[in-house]
């Protein structure tokens, strides 16, 4: 097997961050070389506890933990928390005991910049919430851009409403003009936004089949996801949850789980659309200078699953796809094509690299059948 990939995960934990991190400890494609922390579904503050209690939980308080920003790149100090999302801390308010170990010395953004020079080209970061630690890297650090391998980052809504109103989603609107300097920067940045991670949900059944796991991490995430899936029961009346980081997460691991395409893109930074996200598909050439003239380009997901060159069924199948029929969709249903939340790997030792350790080879046989039918789906 190839060298795994170095990733370095900025996230705000956050329960779909805990869910992200653990499928990423859980995935020998990836190496986790550090977590920095930031504001966004929490403050920064107890996003470092969180995450260095996620490393604990997981057995894993070797992996670095430094923290980051508690203001937007503009000193902005008036943080939109989404506490009602997550908890009041973060992780489904369980109030769990404060983890032992400690951040490192160096900001987020100084760590992020230090491991880009220590391993040039191949680390990859994996931008969880506002995007305020990797614009300070770039100011920190004007050629970071180039030396970082790749920054994936859930963010966005393209071409959709967003979720903290109709024009913005959380994690842009959390300090859109941070986002506006990551994505004109010239890294090879690839956003997942929400258009394309309100197609992967776990259902209220899925969460009954983790429910039946003793696995250390199912029965963990079964605690923390009650307050999740009851505010996505309220806020959008779906019979499951948004699966936004894990999401982004699979696109680090993979690529080529989703269908991408290539534009500029600019964040709206004030007025009623702050933190819209505005993708220019470069089909026209306009004959003026405009705002995305001459500006480097991104990579942007557009759906879950790809018509040709998918990698499921080569022995490494990837789960965590539930793939919606759009025009169904349209009649307000939630017809859930494809269900599997997990990594499957189904070559001849029956693995599962799962998120909630749902790991029978009975499990594993469902699941793959499941698959199998779905990339049929996904590839006609
Ligand atoms: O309705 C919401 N308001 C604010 N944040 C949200 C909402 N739903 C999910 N998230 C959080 O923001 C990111 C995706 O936009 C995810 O990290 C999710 O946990």
């Amino acid at each position: 097997m190839a060298e795994p990939k170095k990733i370095i995960i900025d996230t705000d934990p956050g329960i779909d961050d805990a869910m992200a991190i653990f499928l990423a400890l859980r995935s020998p494609e990836v190496e986790v070389i550090g977590l920095t922390t930031i504001y966004g579904n929490v403050y920064t503050t107890l996003a470092t506890r969180n995450a260095l209690h996620l490393l604990e939980i997981a057995g894993r308080t070797d992996i670095p933990v430094a923290e980051g920003s508690h203001v937007t790149i503009t000193k902005g100090t008036k943080l939109r928390i989404a506490d009602f999302v997550h908890g009041a801390d973060g992780l489904g308010n369980q109030n769990f005991p404060p983890p032992k170990a400690k951040p490192i010395a160096e900001s987020a953004a100084a760590f992020i910049v230090q491991q880009a020079n220590l391993y040039p080209g191949k680390v990859t970061v994996v931008a969880l919430g506002p995007l305020t630690n990797i614009a300070l890297a770039i100011e920190l650090d004007p050629a970071f851009p180039k030396k970082i391998g790749q920054i994936v980052l859930l963010g966005g809504a393209f071409a959709v409403n967003g979720n903290v109103n109709p024009a913005a989603e959380a994690n842009i609107f959390g300090d859109p003009d941070a986002a506006d300097v990551v994505f004109t920067s010239g890294a090879d940045v690839l956003a997942v936004g929400i258009n394309v991670t309100h197609q992967v949900v776990l259902t209220d059944a899925d969460r009954d089949k983790l429910a039946q796991s003793d696995g250390k991490f199912a029965r963990y995430l079964c605690k923390i996801l009650e307050v999740y899936f009851s505010y996505h029961h309220d806020a959008y009346s779906t019979r499951g949850v948004y699966l936004h980081d894990p999401t982004a997460l699979l696109a680090a691991v993979n690529p080529s789980l989703m269908t991408y395409t290539e534009g500029v893109v600019r964040v709206q930074t004030n007025g009623i659309t702050r933190g819209l996200t505005l993708f220019y598909n470069k089909q026209k050439r306009f004959g003026e200078v405009t705002e995305w003239s001459n500006k480097p380009t991104v990579k942007v997901a557009v759906t879950v699953g790809c018509s040709h060159r998918c990698e499921i069924g080569h022995g490494a199948a990837y789960g965590l796809i539930k793939y919606y029929d759009w025009s169904s969709l349209m009649n307000g249903e939630i017809p859930l094509m494809v269900v599997s939340c997990f990594t499957i790997h189904m070559n001849q030792q029956s693995r599962v690299a799962a998120v909630g350790e749902i790991a029978s080879v009975q499990f594993l046989l469902q699941k793959s059948t499941t698959l199998r039918l779905t990339l049929e789906q996904l590839t006609c």
